[in-house]
């Protein structure tokens, strides 16, 4: 149930897998290999997809006595700049006692020891860059896929396969870069509920012991999964949540309560994980939204949360921000989806403005908020939710 079993088959992605295999066959034929850019939303078996495919390609390279495959994988996630990149490349083809530092270099001799590296290893290289959207800049995804055209290297065959959940950094790559490196693009669409359904059905077979498991389990999950964003791993942790309750309650099978509760707790986990990350004025302005909406004053203007805000935060000990920096923290929780915001126009005088209404259910803000409740103090409009144990609970 975790992210690091690699199933043995992967269902509801036929298309794609012959999609990529055919990409990939130049590799068995010893041609120069593609570059391939595969992207789609989070959780939809781009990486799973990957790692099956290459190890099979791996294995079946391992049969032509003259084909030398070296596989590389790497997360870009913390690798920002094409130099880091570079470096850690680099590293990855030296041995333990030769590693460059990862600071300090002009890129162009990183860029030189790489193209000694990849040229002294030989034979068709791939290189699956994952996450390749956190690189803020492409010098090196242009750099890698020509290196051999521009003479840099004659040793060694590389391909770089990108994989990403950002749709607007493949829109924004510039022409030239979007020209290598998206040589072959593959299209992973989200899940619907039936594939969902064989991906939990699979999971079910290898990490649960017979019988406790039932269809309609498997169906809320995978429906829930649907809903949300057709996304794999949600649907796999909500079952995973669902199992892990029933075992705490010594329970002999999987329930769809199990699973509703399940959401309910990964849900607020969610919630309280983007609540917990906002600065304290962000959850100023959070406390100071929920009081308004629970005496009925919302949706409401941002000048009319003001006095609000500013009481609060005075009563927490800190100055409160001028009128457009509490704005600035109200678009945050907008988009983060804690808020709504609706656009209203002023009538005939022609100007618009903003009105914001709590956009979550109350008992959950309020049990992530519970410190700033502490440091401003229990607002009367809360007072009911708080003696009926909220916090306790949570
Ligand atoms: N078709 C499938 N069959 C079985 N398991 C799958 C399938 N697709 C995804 N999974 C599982 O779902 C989880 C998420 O998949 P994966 O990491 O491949 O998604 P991703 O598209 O690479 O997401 P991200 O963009 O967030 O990295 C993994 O545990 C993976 O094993």
């Amino acid at each position: 149930m975790r992210e690091d079993y690699q199933p043995n088959e992967l269902v509801g992605r036929d298309e794609e897998i012959q999609k990529y295999q055919a990409a990939l066959q130049p590799v068995i034929n010893g041609e120069q290999p593609n570059n391939i850019f595969l992207y789609g939303k989070t959780g939809v078996g781009k990486t799973a997809v990957t790692r099956y495919l290459l190890s099979h390609l791996a294995e079946d390279a391992s049969q032509y006595e003259d084909l030398e495959l070296h596989l590389t994988f790497l997360n870009c996630d913390g690798l920002t700049s094409s130099y880091q990149i570079a470096t850690r490349l680099v590293n990855e083809f030296r041995d333990e006692t030769a590693q460059i530092s990862s600071t300090g270099y002009p890129r162009a001799t990183v860029y030189e020891m790489l193209w000694k590296e990849l040229d002294a290893i030989g034979g068709t290289n791939l290189i699956v860059l994952d996450e390749v959207d956190h690189v803020e800049d492409d010098s090196i995804l242009y750099q890698l896929p020509r290196a051999r055209a521009n003479n840099k290297v004659s040793g060694a065959k590389i391909g770089i396969i990108g994989i990403s959940n950002d749709f607007s950094f493949r829109d924004d790559l510039s022409p030239k870069v979007k020209s290598s490196l998206c040589e072959q693009e593959i299209h992973f669409p989200a899940y619907d509920a039936g594939d969902l359904q064989k991906i939990l059905e699979q999971r079910r077979d290898v990490a649960f012991r017979d019988g406790v498991l039932n269809d309609a389990v498997i169906r809320l999950c995978a429906a829930y999964g649907a809903k949300d964003a057709g996304d794999a791993r949600q649907s796999i942790d909500l079952l995973m949540k669902a199992g892990d309750l029933a075992r705490e309650e010594e329970a002999k099978t999987i329930t769809e309560n199990h699973v509703e509760t399940g959401r309910h707790d990964l849900e607020r986990g969610r919630i309280e994980e983007g609540i917990r990350g906002l600065t304290q004025h962000g959850h100023l302005v959070l406390y100071s939204l929920l009081t308004l909406h629970l005496q009925d004053g919302t949706p409401v203007r941002s000048r009319d949360i003001r006095p609000r805000y500013t009481s609060f935060a005075q009563r927490a000990g800190r100055d409160p921000l001028v009128p457009r920096r509490m704005r600035d923290h109200l678009s945050e929780l907008v988009m983060l989806g804690l808020v709504s915001v609706t656009e209203r126009n002023e009538g005939r005088r022609g100007g618009t403005y903003r009105e914001y209404s709590l956009a979550m259910n109350v008992e959950l803000v309020l049990s992530a908020l519970d410190e700033v409740v502490d440091e401003v103090g229990i607002h009367e409009s809360i007072h009911s939710l708080v003696t009926d144990d909220i916090f306790r609970d949570s």
